[in-house]
């Protein structure tokens, strides 16, 4: 008997066409970053930014370095320690190698038949990096994307156990990272998601509803250069979390709840409540992570759109925060006034529509479908 999902499909020629994917920015609406806590959130995938992955058949295997973003060539030893400080070691070179590693994985493991072409990986983001709009699942989830469609496996890995897989990618990297990003980025759209325990231990996914974008008001971005790891902001209180620290449990819960309120508010069109429950979920991370880790650039991003009354909170773990104006548009002309004052770069948001094609649809589990 064939292994299960083999293919018959054999090795793409090197004249095979180039395969290209996008991923969308996402924003964190409500609920972050509980989604790392078995919470829940609502979600979407915007149009503003997006990363793009290209992968084309070759006799190698080969991962294209980015010409700015995994720089290796510097002008003078100062210019290379300033980069370091400001934007890390790392580039996404690494985030496609993690990604085939755990494609590669996953499909050994499932008995999925892949065939021994070969391709080169290359990459180019526009996502400002580091900025809690989701760069790094971004080139993940695009990644994916280019690999599902070179093997011809779409229909085999179902659409709601992707996300997990892309997770992977950064946890083999050791970032601390959350599902929201991902689903939000394999779904497209709205989303409400709901990581609950008893889901993610039996199924390894949480439960996941699209919900109609027209549902949403108005909404704007704030984002600064001022790149910050997600994955150091959110080490110490995911420590606290796994020592079962009764503070951070409980903010967490009331967090997760927000996107449970938000999700009424939102099938209600209440945005009233909505303006109230933003403000919430940041004044809950603030007094869970702490000034000193959120960081004082990124506290004045969410003060400087509450000082003109509009609601506010980060859109991930720091770097852009997410707006909404209740007073309309008088006040969304004092916000971008103020933005512009503070240096800080502001967008009205653009919503992704739904991106799942038939065979995504298709490749659902009985449970979702
Ligand atoms: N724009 C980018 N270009 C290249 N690599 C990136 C970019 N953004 C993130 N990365 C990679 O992903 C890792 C984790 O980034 P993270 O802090 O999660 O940023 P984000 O908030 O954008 O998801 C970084 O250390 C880096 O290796
Ligand atoms: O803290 C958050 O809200 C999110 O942080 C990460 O996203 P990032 O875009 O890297 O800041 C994490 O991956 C998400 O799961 C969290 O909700
Ligand atoms: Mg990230």
């Amino acid at each position: 008997m064939k292994p299960n999902g083999s293919s018959s499909s054999s090795s793409p020629s090197l004249t095979s066409p180039i395969i290209e994917h996008k991923a969308f920015a996402r924003i964190g609406l409500l609920g972050n970053p509980s989604d790392v806590y078995y919470g829940r959130t609502i979600s979407l995938n915007i149009q503003n930014f997006w990363a793009t992955v290209r992968l084309q058949p070759s006799s190698d295997l080969q991962i294209l370095p980015h010409p700015t973003h995994d720089l290796v060539q510097f002008t003078s030893i100062s210019h290379l320690v300033n980069r370091l400080e400001n934007e890390g070691y790392y580039g996404g070179v690494r985030l496609l190698m993690a990604t085939c590693k755990v494609f590669k994985t996953y499909c050994k493991e499932q008995g999925i038949h892949l065939h021994d072409g070969n391709f080169s990986l290359s990459y180019d983001t526009n996502i400002p990096r580091q900025t809690g709009l989701s760069g790094s699942s971004a080139i993940v989830c695009a990644t994916f994307s280019c690999l599902l469609d070179f093997y011809k496996v779409r229909d085999k890995i179902a659409v709601e156990i992707r996300p997990q897989l892309i997770l992977n990618a950064e946890k083999e990297l050791g970032i601390v990272a959350g599902l929201q990003d991902r689903v939000a980025q394999v779904y497209g759209g709205l989303l409400y998601m709901d990581f609950n325990k008893e889901s993610m231990d039996k199924y390894g996914h949480g439960d996941y509803t699209q919900l109609d974008t027209s549902l949403l008001p108005p909404l704007y971005l704030i984002y600064a250069e001022n790149p910050s790891d997600s994955g150091k902001v959110h080490s110490a209180v995911r420590q606290r979390w796994l020592d079962g620290d009764e503070f951070i449990v409980s903010s967490m819960e009331e967090v997760a709840n927000l996107a449970l309120e938000g999700k009424t508010a939102l099938l209600e069109k209440d945005y009233a409540k909505l303006a109230t429950l933003m403000n919430r979920n940041f004044d809950l991370r603030r007094r869970m992570f702490g000034d000193a880790a959120l960081g004082s650039l990124n506290i004045e991003m969410v003060e400087v759109a509450r000082r003109v009354g509009a609601a506010s909170k980060f859109t991930g773990s720091g770097g852009a925060v997410v707006a909404f104006c209740p007073d309309g548009p008088s006040q969304v002309e004092l916000l971008t006034d103020a933005c512009k004052k503070a240096g800080f770069s502001i967008l009205p948001v653009k919503v992704v529509p739904s991106l799942l094609n038939e065979i995504d649809i298709r490749s659902q589990s009985s449970k979702n479908a």
